[in-house]
């Protein structure tokens, strides 16, 4: 066992939907978690994210079991994105990012300098600043989707989980929130998302880990992962996967 892993997890199960899920990730890389729907993807980021509890096994932090920490302490440590964002509308957008401070709120519940500039950064960053007080309902699905990203980027943890970050975004909000997480990860973070593109995985991810009917399938770097076998026997298309010309990365072309 690694006890300087930013995230790792030991035999973790979860009521027959995850069995004995391994893994081991150092901070400063971009982790995708690929699968088919149902594969598992969302359990294992709710898993790490403390939303529930394991059945069987344990996930720890830096070495440390997170079974008794708090949910306070826990989201120093770990920021996570859900797969839906709510539209509600008691909230404008600049209020819900503000949520993502909620570890370090003052005693009576204001935001300090340092969490106002870090709410700032990540409307900034997500290019949010024009719907500061748009309400959640008043958004699009896209808007509403980089609402959740900032708030999730303005809590400021080390370890970052995102469900589907890049699902329901224009490409030019796909790859300009894959690049800003991958800047984040060189910074020293560690990123797990879960993700469907596959070819963007490929390109923007260190390591992928691949889910099957619950079980680690394969892990390891994209093109190891992406294998022309894996993506038959896992997604059930044929698949043949060659370099990019101009880019080196992974593509891959499929059919029925
Ligand atoms: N609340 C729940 N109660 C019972 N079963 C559930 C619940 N949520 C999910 N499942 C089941 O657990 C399995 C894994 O679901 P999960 O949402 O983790 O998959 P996923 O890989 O994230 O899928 P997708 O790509 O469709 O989002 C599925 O078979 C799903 O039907």
């Amino acid at each position: 066992m690694n006890q300087t892993a930013a995230l790792h997890t030991e035999d973790l199960s979860f009521d027959g939907i995850l069995e004995r899920i391994q893994c081991e990730w150092a901070s400063g890389q971009v982790v995708g978690l690929v699968g088919p729907n149902g594969a598992g993807k969302s359990t294992l980021l709710r898993l790490l994210a403390g939303v529930i509890r394991p059945t069987r096994g344990r996930i720890y932090i830096r070495g440390q079991s997170i079974s008794k920490v708090s949910p306070k302490d826990r989201a120093r440590d770990v920021a996570y994105l859900p797969q839906q964002i709510p539209d509600n509308a008691s909230f404008t957008v600049e209020q819900y990012v503000e949520m993502g401070r909620f570890p370090y709120r003052t005693l009576f519940g204001g935001l300090d300098r340092e969490s106002r500039e870090a709410v700032n950064r990540a409307m900034t960053g997500l290019n949010l600043l024009s719907f500061r007080t748009a309400r959640l309902d008043q958004i699009s699905g896209g808007e509403r989707q980089r609402a959740g990203v900032a708030r999730c980027l303005a809590q400021g943890s080390p370890i970052i989980l995102l469900d589907e970050p890049i699902a329901n975004l224009d490409v030019h909000y796909q790859l300009d929130i894959l690049l800003h997480l991958q800047r984040l990860a060189e910074e020293g973070r560690l990123i797990v998302m879960a993700i469907h593109h596959l070819e963007l995985a490929a390109r923007y991810c260190d390591r992928l880990l691949l889910l099957h009917s619950g079980r680690v399938y394969a892990e390891g770097p994209p093109q190891d992962v992406l294998s022309e076998r894996a993506l038959e026997e896992v997604f059930q298309v044929k698949a043949k996967t060659y370099a990019d010309p101009f880019g080196g990365h992974l593509r891959v072309s499929y059919s029925p």
